[in-house]
């Protein structure tokens, strides 16, 4: 059994190198950028009026003029105009080229308009309400670096500068196996010795929140049949998450059959609760990382959290998210395992208090709802009081 430090380390020393794919800029959203993303032009790119009003030259002002014939109208998609008398305006639109020969916007607000004649009603300053050329951003700067994840904004940003194809970091492909005699469809309706499967649903579900769309297979408790099938995906993804099957009972053959396919086991048994019979292995020939986790729906739960999301942020190069919390309560973690206790967060006064929920071991499927998320105590002789900050890891938001 090795330490929880040890197993996290040993983990993310076998990421993958997954390269990278052109995808259409609506299927990009939730990736990870392999390409640096430049201004193809200025921000904004041309003077544009940041009110409704009128566009005037900052001259007339000079000469004592506060009344302006209106000679025309520029809105937001017209080409430039010209103010062809320096005494005049020209009515702007928000968003519109402010005109040739004008350098200054004064909104609807501050004036008076009769007759087709503008007159100012406030104090105006040469320059107002000019969204100026590249005072934004100027072509040719850094917009999104690589390995930005693409959210709502940076969508929004890559479509500004025309990119309708991305180049993203690939995504691995990924197998989520359940194992057991005793598990049926959710259609079905179990038997009174049955259950239904929940654990490759809660994490193919996960996985689409990472936008990897896993395929799932089921396993029944035979040797033989697991092996012939091992062999097929092992061959066919990057990644093999397995729930089940690796503690010690008389049925649970996976550690055995992975070594088998020569898998090499990188560890077996963590000192941690839940998830401690988790194997970790890497099929080299293949490039195929293997976690299987504890069948118990808490640990595949967490260990999926505290191991693989880490493990896929280091694939891809991005950060693996860090988030700290107050602990609640006061708790004692004798040695040796790592406890990872189930926590609601609260936000009081924008700090973020971790209370332990209520849970009946890793068994307990139903206590993952009532929890955002884990937090990771590691083992020592004195108790974590309340207000200790402890590390967090997020499974609900
Ligand atoms: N003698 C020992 N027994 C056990 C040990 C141990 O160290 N010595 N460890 C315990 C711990 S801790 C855990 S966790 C479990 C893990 O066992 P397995 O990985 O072998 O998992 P199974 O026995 O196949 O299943 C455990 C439990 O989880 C249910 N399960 C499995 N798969 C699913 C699924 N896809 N969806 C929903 N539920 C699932 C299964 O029905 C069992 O109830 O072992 C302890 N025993
Ligand atoms: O690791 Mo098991 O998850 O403690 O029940």
């Amino acid at each position: 059994m090795i330490h929880f430090n040890d197993a996290y380390d040993k983990v993310l020393e076998h990421t993958l190198d997954l390269g990278t794919e052109m995808v259409a800029l609506n299927q990009g959203l939730g990736r990870i950028l392999a390409e640096t993303i430049y201004a193809d032009r200025d921000f904004p790119p041309f003077d544009r009026a940041a009110k409704d009003g009128i566009a005037i030259h900052s001259d007339a002002l000079k000469n004592g003029l506060d009344s302006f014939r209106i000679e025309g109208l520029a809105s937001a998609g017209m080409p430039q105009q010209k103010l062809k008398d320096v005494n005049n305006c020209i009515e702007i639109m928000t968003g519109a080229v402010v005109p040739r020969n004008a350098d200054t916007v004064i909104m609807y607000e501050h004036l008076n308009i009769e007759n087709g004649v503008a007159t100012l009603l406030k104090q105006v300053k040469k320059g107002q309400e000019i969204h100026c050329k590249g005072s934004d951003l100027t072509s040719g700067a850094v917009l999104l670096p690589e390995n930005t994840r693409i959210g709502a904004a940076e969508f929004g940003v890559l479509a500004s500068v025309g990119k309708s194809k991305i180049r993203v970091k690939k995504l691995p492909k990924v197998c989520v196996i359940s194992t057991g005699n005793e598990l049926v469809e959710v259609d079905q309706s179990p038997l009174p010795h049955q259950i239904r499967k929940s654990n490759v649903l809660s994490l193919y579900a996960a996985l689409q929140k990472e936008k990897i769309e896993a395929t799932s297979i089921h396993l029944k408790d035979e040797k033989a049949d697991i092996k012939k099938e091992l062999i097929h995906i092992l061959k066919t993804y990057d990644v093999l998450l397995l729930s089940g099957g690796v503690s010690k009972g008389k049925f649970d053959f996976i550690p055995e059959v992975l070594e088998d396919l020569e898998v090499e086991k990188i560890f077996h048994r963590v000192a941690q609760k839940p998830g401690k019979p988790f194997w970790f292995g890497v099929q080299s020939a293949l490039k195929t990382v293997v976690f299987s986790f504890p069948g118990n729906p808490v640990s595949t739960f967490a260990n999926y959290h505290i191991y693989f999301l880490p493990w896929l942020c280091r694939s891809l190069d991005v950060g693996i998210p860090q988030e700290e919390v107050l602990l609640d309560a006061s708790v004692a973690v004798k040695p040796p395992l790592t406890r990872f206790m189930q926590v609601k967060i609260e936000n009081r006064k924008g700090n973020l208090w971790a209370i332990p929920v209520h849970e009946n071991g890793s068994g307990d499927l139903t206590s993952l709802v009532r929890s955002n998320g884990f937090v990771c105590l590691n083992p020592r002789g004195n108790a974590y009081e309340i207000g200790e900050v402890v590390p967090f890891i997020r499974t609900n938001p």
